[in-house]
């Protein structure tokens, strides 16, 4: 599938760009390619497509494709009107002065398809005639048709493959930062494995010599025991002997307990530097992903980051702390190995190490599939607890549309990837568990053939003791050269794993806080919109198309209009959860964006739809993000919200405050629960108060108690706070002082709610007829059923 792109249709394309792409392409993959130019016209590339994409680039070094500069990024693309603008997918951009490519995937599906395949074709390229920079071409969606398989295709594909595995160096770099948080323990640490080294090396040693003494005794005995004249002398010499045999027993008993003190404080401090290792990484993480912003939290899916923050960081955990461990030792003891081998002898010293290329080579292979595996079962990791997230948030759906079956084998389907996975594991490890078992049995057998030999020849090259000790060191040099290559694939794949969070970490939110921002803000409570446009960060359609409009400090607004008409989009950008692509919001006459993040969060108090309660009672809930209040300002936020009311029921409520709301506050009506974030938002002593459609999700009888309690507050406090309502149930509004009612991004029509009504063609006089005729049809139906 060709496509031909003019320039022209790209110029039309590039106006209708918003803001946000321009700034996701330049700050996440433009950064590479550093070229504004270039920017714009990739950007370009990408506008129109109704699916997903999946973004990524690649930068060509010669003939080196690195792929693990790759920086992948979910860009989610809201779809055109128009189908003739869709542009094929997936795409193939390459930047020839860059000598880059850019790709677009179609879907998380085809990242791993092998779309370097396709290189960009002539026809492709004069699309884009007068772009001196890019070629563009549409990549192979598979079609059953042969592919072309020149010589460079393959020879790019097989580049890929292999390119993928290596061991990223700068990812690990990243971890050891790590441990070196804690170069006291780190030291010690490394002290410890290093001195259990020596333990354990002495070992063999000692053994070799206490062998060679008692074949010394034994011969010598024998010597005596046949010749009866020498009977004296030779029990003398037996006994000088025996002395020496016991001081070697009791050498190697005392450096037998040191190996095992050793091993064991060794294993304790270990124990502690690891998890302190894997704490500093989970809250690192967990640091960095809250000061995202909420397009983060959009683009990744709540199993992905919970995956990526558990399963992941525990492999990386282990690359930097117990595998690295192992690989020290290991080295030392293969160090310490060769060296004493080489020291008794050098000639069965290298008959030992003669197959230890192809041991190397073995290792290697086994380490870059292993890498290979563990990405993948990460991903699948991921997919996995993001379907267990969904099908436990989701069980009452679950349940009330009796799809246990079909979420069973959607589960099921992926748990049989893993299987699959595990089976391509299985393989690859037994096949190099097999071969190193039979190399250490090779050299074994190389020691007592070719040693025995020595041993046994006229010049008696090595001793009985010499040749036990060679055997021992041997097969500690086999079990700790095997151990070298199976920490490192561990190291190599949990660095891998690690790729999954630096992605994810490599974010870059697009709500940024100035450097000069103000901590310290006191707003009144007046608000300017001023010809604010935006969009949101993953689409293209305009939600708020220029909007201008001034609150005046105290004032009760509410807003209306029909769904999807940018309502709570308002209250997002007012707490800057995003930025307007044009225009600004004022707060008194300050920007808004010159004002710290949490200080200006700390001015509004938000109440949404769904009230979010944490694990904890009652009270921590009030107080959650509040650091200073009194008693007194305790009681007016929890009476003004009426919660004091509710938990003022001793039957229901014995230990009132402090009763436990269970996890999400399970153990509390909707109405409880709303009343206690309402409480939350007032104890912050808010400036600006918002109520995005707090009551629409509560029966009746809770709607009337929350209703009640802002109402309440409202006349009470409407003086000190501005208060800004989100309603579909227009009854709850008509004492507004203003009522703003949103059609399309715009702001369609304002005024009291008499106002509004006396106008025959305005919507809201249109909104409130049908709210009434909704009502009175209800009613009529009712009476139809009664009279029924
Ligand atoms: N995170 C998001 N990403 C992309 N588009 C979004 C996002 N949130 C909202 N939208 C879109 O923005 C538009 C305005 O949404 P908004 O929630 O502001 O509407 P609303 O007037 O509050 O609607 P409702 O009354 O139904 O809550 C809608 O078309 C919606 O699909």
């Amino acid at each position: 599938m060709n496509i031909t792109i003019s320039i022209k249709s790209i110029e039309n394309r590039m106006e209708s760009l918003n803001n946000f792409f321009m700034l996701k392409m330049q700050n996440k993959l433009l950064d590479k390619v550093q070229e504004e130019n270039a920017a714009n016209k990739m950007s370009k590339l990408f506008k129109g497509n109704q699916n997903d994409y999946y973004v990524s680039m690649k930068e060509e070094d010669g003939h080196q494709i690195e792929m693990n500069k790759i920086q992948r990024k979910k860009v989610f693309l809201s779809g055109s009107e128009d189908e003739e603008e869709r542009l094929p997918t997936p795409t193939l951009i390459v930047n020839k002065e860059e000598n880059k490519q850019i790709q677009v995937y179609q879907n998380q599906e085809n990242r791993n398809s092998d779309i370097l395949d396709e290189v960009p074709t002539q026809e492709n390229i004069d699309g884009l005639n007068g772009s001196p920079q890019f070629e563009l071409s549409p990549l192979s969606i598979p079609t059953g048709k042969k592919k072309s398989k020149t010589k460079k295709n393959k020879l790019k594909k097989k580049k890929v493959k292999h390119q993928a595995l290596p061991f990223n160096w700068n990812t690990y770099k990243f971890l050891l930062h790590y441990p070196l948080q804690h170069l006291k323990l780190t030291i010690l640490v490394n002290v410890l494995i290093v001195l259990s080294a020596v333990a354990q090396m002495l070992l063999p040693w000692i053994l070799g010599r206490l062998i060679d003494e008692i074949t010394k005794n034994v011969e010598q005995a024998q010597q005596s025991g046949s010749n009866p004249e020498n009977n004296n002398k030779g029990s003398q010499n037996v006994v000088i002997d025996e002395e020496l045999h016991s001081t070697l027993s009791k050498q190697f008993l005392y450096v037998l307990i040191a190996y095992t003190i050793l091993s064991l404080v060794r294993a304790f401090i270990n124990q502690i530097w690891q998890e302190m290792i894997y704490n500093d990484m989970r809250e690192d993480v967990l640091k960095s992903f809250l000061s995202f912003d909420l397009t983060f939290f959009h683009t990744y899916r709540n199993g992905e980051i919970i995956s990526r923050m558990t399963n992941d960081l525990q492999s990386a955990k282990s690359a930097v702390s117990g595998n690295i461990i192992l690989l020290i030792r290991n080295c030392c003891l293969t160090i310490f190995n060769i060296i004493i081998l080489f020291a008794l002898s050098w000639k069965v010293t290298l008959a030992i190490l003669a197959p230890m290329p192809i041991f190397i080579v073995l290792g290697t292979i086994h380490t870059k599939m292993a890498k290979k595996f563990e990405k993948l079962g990460q991903e699948y990791q991921a997919k996995l607890t993001t379907l267990a997230d969904e099908i436990v948030s989701g069980v009452v759906t679950v349940k009330s549309f009796c799809t246990e079956e079909f979420e069973i084998k959607k589960f099921h389907k992926q748990l049989d990837l893993n299987i699959k996975l595990a089976q391509k594991r299985g393989v690859n490890t037994g096949c190099y568990q097999a071969s190193s078992a039979l190399f250490t049995q090779l050299g074994s057998l190389i020691v007592l053939w070719y040693g025995g030999k020595l041993a046994m020849n006229s010049s008696a090259e090595l001793s009985a003791g010499d040749l036990t000790t060679i055997i021992l060191y041997s097969l500690q040099l086999s079990s700790s050269s095997s151990d070298i290559s199976e920490s490192f694939a561990k190291i190599v794949s949990a660095t891998g794993a690690f790729e999954g969070v630096l992605d994810m970490l490599k974010w870059e939110s697009l709500v940024k806080e100035a450097p000069d921002a103000i901590d310290h803000i006191t707003p009144t409570g007046e608000i300017q919109f001023k010809k604010v446009v935006f969009s949101y960060p993953n689409s293209q359609v305009q939600v708020l198309k220029g909007i201008s409009l001034k609150i005046t400090k105290g004032e009760y607004v509410a807003f209306v209009g029909p769904s999807g008409s940018g309502k709570s989009t308002i209250m997002h950008l007012l707490e800057r959860f995003y930025d307007p692509q044009s225009g600004s919001i004022y707060f008194d006459d300050m920007n808004i964006k010159q004002f710290k993040l949490k200080a200006l969060r700390k001015s509004i108090g938000l109440v949404s739809q769904d009230p979010v309660l944490f694990e904890g009672t009652i009270e921590t809930n009030i107080v959650y993000g509040t650091e200073n209040y009194t008693k007194d300002d305790f009681e007016w936020a929890t009476k003004a919200a009426g919660v004091w009311q509710f938990v003022s029921d001793k039957f229901k409520f014995p230990h009132g405050f402090d009763t436990f709301v269970g996890e999400h506050g399970y153990t509390l009506s909707g109405g409880q629960k709303q009343r206690i974030v309402i409480a939350r938002a007032l104890l912050k002593r808010p400036k600006i108060l918002i109520f995005d459609e707090a009551t629409s999700a509560l029966d009746a009888e809770s709607e009337f108690q929350v209703q009640s309690a802002i109402d309440e507050l409202i006349q009470k406090g409407s003086k000190n706070i501005t208060v800004l309502v989100i309603a579909h149930r227009l009854s709850t509004i008509v004492n507004c002082n203003r009522i703003i009612v949103l059609q399309n991004g715009v702001v369609a029509e304002q005024g009291t709610h008499q106002e509004l009504l006396n106008n025959p063609d305005g919507i809201y006089r249109q909104l409130v007829e049908r709210q009434i005729s909704g009502v009175i049809d209800s009613k009529d139906n009712d009476g139809d059923s009664e009279a029924q």
